[in-house]
């Protein structure tokens, strides 16, 4: 079956969008999966959540390792939920990791090669929000990784970047929920099988 990656900054939509989707794909009598990266529950993302709220200190190397491994924990899940036929929804994935790695200083090659081998997938939609709403929708409680607007804006400039060197699709995730929805659909919709 196929692999939608949902991407994009903090707060632009990733959930709301993975879940819109996948209920057009009901009525489209195709079952879904959505896996949501981190996946906090298991062993290496609980470490993750750790680092992200500020109780463990990680070098770069090590968080955006942890971060590839916990892809991993979940591969044989996301296999099995291939070969049930599903479309699997992926609420970030690996380019989360090529975005935010490289603004820590990392080489792309390098984050490239931690998640080689896990299922590829078949598109990625980027969900471009502006920095001035991500921070609008969400106020407190923002991650080690979300609180530095001058970061902030470095990541909102690499996922484009990225989008293009990878030809990402684009949709600009500051419309209303109900348009940025259907974008994403007519993107789903010309490539699905
Ligand atoms: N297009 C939109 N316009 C306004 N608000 C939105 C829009 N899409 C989502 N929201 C709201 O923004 C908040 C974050 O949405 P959501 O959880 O889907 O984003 P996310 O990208 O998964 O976030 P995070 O990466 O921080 O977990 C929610 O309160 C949601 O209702
Ligand atoms: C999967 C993944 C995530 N990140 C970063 C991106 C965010 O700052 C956090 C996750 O926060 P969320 O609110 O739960 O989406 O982690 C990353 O750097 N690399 C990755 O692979």
């Amino acid at each position: 079956m196929m692999i939608i990656v949902i991407e994009g900054f903090d707060q632009a939509g990733k959930k709301t969008q993975s879940k819109l989707l996948s209920d057009f794909l009901k009525t489209q009598n195709k079952k879904s999966t959505i896996f949501s990266f981190p996946d906090y529950t298991t062993p290496v993302g609980k470490e993750i959540k750790n680092f992200l709220g500020g109780k463990r200190k990680f070098a770069p190397q090590v968080i955006h390792c942890l971060l590839a491994a916990n892809r991993w924990e979940k591969s044989q899940d996301i296999k099995n939920a291939l070969a049930k036929n599903h479309v699997v929804i992926m609420n970030r994935y690996y380019q989360s990791n090529l975005v935010y790695g490289t603004v820590n200083g990392l080489d792309l090659k390098w984050l490239e090669n931690l998640d080689r081998g896990l299922p590829k997938e078949n598109m990625v939609i980027l969900l471009d929000v502006k920095v001035s709403d991500s921070f609008s929708r969400k106020i407190k409680k923002r991650d080690r990784f979300e609180k530095d607007k001058t970061f902030a804006l470095k990541i909102a400039n690499t996922y484009r970047k990225l989008a293009k060197k990878y030809h990402w699709h684009i949709v600009n995730a500051s419309q209303q929920k109900d348009q940025v929805h259907k974008q994403v659909r007519d993107i789903v919709s010309k490539h699905i099988r």
